[in-house]
C-alpha cells in the first residue's frame, strides 16, 4: 500500500474552507507529507485539502473484526472520558484516531490491551472483545494480552541498551527466545536494519530521533503481535523521520493491525483506511472509511472539526 500518490490522475478530495465538502481532481492539492498539525487556523489557511489513500484495491474489501468494543466507558474518578464507545476495528488496516485535545482518544487507545489498569483512578464498563473474548475478563492476563495487543508511544522511549538489546527486551519480557534471528527480523520489519547493521551493540539512545522511534516499533512488533497501538508516534519527530514513519506504517498494516491517535488529520487522512472522530467528552461521534469521513462526513460536527471550525 502507498499512503500517497503523487500521479496527477489520481483523484484527489478537497474538503473546502468554507463547510462544503467538494471532490476535484485538482494535482496542486497533493497535500505535504510535512504538514505539521495541531492548529486548526493554519489547518484551514495552509492547506484546506486532504489526499486520501486510494489504494482500495490492495485492502481486503470485507475485512475481519480484530477488536470490538461495546459500550466502552472510561472515568477517571468521578470524571468520565469516555461514553459508550461501540467500534469494530477491521484487521490489517490502518484506523486513525482523532479529535481535539482531551476528548478521549489516548484513553480510548489505552482500553484496548489494558494500559488503563496501570492508572489507579482509571474505572473501565464495557467490553473489549478481541479473539473472541473479553479482554476485561477476569482470567485475562495483561501481559500475555500485550504480546498480541503492543503499543507505541509518542516520545520515542528506547532503553539506555544497545540496539540489539532494546529489541531483545521485548521478546524477553513475553518469555520468548532471544535469537539473533528474531531481533534482526523484527529490525527489518521496522525499517531500521539496514541503518544499524554492523553496529547493533552500540546504545539505542544514540540513534536519531526517528531511527529510535523505528526501534521502539521493533520492540514492539518482536514478538509478533497481531494488533500495533500507536499514540501520536511521529508528532515528536521532524518531517522527513514522519514521512519514514507514515511509509512504515503502511507496510504494517499489510501483516498487523494498526490503530493510530493522531492530531494530524492530513496524516489520518493520508495514512489511515478508517477513522473514528471523537469530540469533546469522550464521545465516538462518527466512525466511517476514511475518505467518507473526509469527503463526505454526515455529522455536522464533524465536518466543521475537519473543516477547522474548531478544535
Ligand atoms: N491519568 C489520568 N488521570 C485523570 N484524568 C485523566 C488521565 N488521563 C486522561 N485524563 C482525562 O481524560 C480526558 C481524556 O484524556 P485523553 O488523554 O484520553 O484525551 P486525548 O484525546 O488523547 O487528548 P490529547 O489529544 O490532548 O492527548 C481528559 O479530560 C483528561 O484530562
Amino acid at each position: 500500500m502507498t499512503p500517497t500518490d503523487p500521479s496527477p490522475d489520481r483523484n484527489q478530495r478537497r474538503v473546502a474552507t468554507d463547510g462544503g465538502v467538494s471532490t476535484t481532481d485538482d494535482a496542486e492539492s497533493t497535500s505535504d507529507p510535512t504538514e505539521a498539525d495541531g492548529d486548526s487556523e493554519k489547518l484551514v489557511d495552509v492547506s484546506s485539502s486532504f489526499t486520501v489513500s486510494d489504494d482500495d484495491e490492495d485492502r481486503p474489501q470485507a475485512a475481519e473484526t480484530a477488536i470490538e468494543t461495546r459500550d466502552l466507558d472510561v472515568y477517571y474518578g468521578d470524571e468520565q472520558a469516555l461514553q459508550s464507545v461501540s467500534m469494530e476495528i477491521p484487521e490489517k488496516q490502518v484506523t486513525a484516531l482523532i479529535g481535539p485535545s482531551g476528548c478521549g482518544k489516548s484513553t480510548f487507545l489505552r482500553c484496548l490491551n489494558r494500559m488503563n489498569d496501570l492508572i489507579d483512578i482509571a474505572n473501565v464498563d464495557g467490553e473489549v472483545r478481541f479473539e473472541g473474548k473479553n479482554i476485561y475478563d477476569e482470567d485475562v492476563d495483561p501481559v500475555a494480552l500485550r504480546r498480541k495487543i503492543g503499543m507505541v508511544f509518542q516520545q520515542p522511549n528506547p532503553f539506555p541498551k544497545s540496539i540489539y538489546d532494546n529489541v531483545a527486551f521485548g521478546l524477553e519480557v513475553q518469555d520468548e527466545a532471544v535469537t539473533d534471528e528474531t531481533v534482526r527480523r523484527a529490525l527489518e520489519r521496522a525499517a531500521l536494519l539496514e541503518e544499524v547493521d554492523g553496529r547493533l551493540d552500540e546504545s539505542g539512545l544514540e540513534l536519531s530521533g526517528g531511527q529510535q522511534q523505528r526501534l521502539c516499533i521493533a520492540r514492539a512488533i518482536a514478538p509478533d503481535p497481531e494488533v500495533i497501538l500507536m499514540d501520536e508516534p511521529a508528532s515528536a519527530l521532524d518531517p522527513v523521520a514522519t514521512s519514514k514513519i507514515e511509509d512504515l506504517i503502511a507496510d504494517l498494516s499489510e501483516e498487523y493491525t494498526v490503530i493510530i491517535v493522531t492530531h494530524n488529520m492530513q496524516q489520518a487522512a493520508r495514512i489511515s483506511d478508517k477513522t473514528a472522530v471523537f469530540l469533546t467528552g469522550g464521545e465516538l461521534v462518527e466512525y466511517d472509511d476514511t475518505k467518507d469521513i473526509f469527503e463526505n462526513p454526515d455529522n455536522q460536527r464533524v465536518e466543521d472539526y475537519i473543516t477547522g471550525k474548531f478544535g
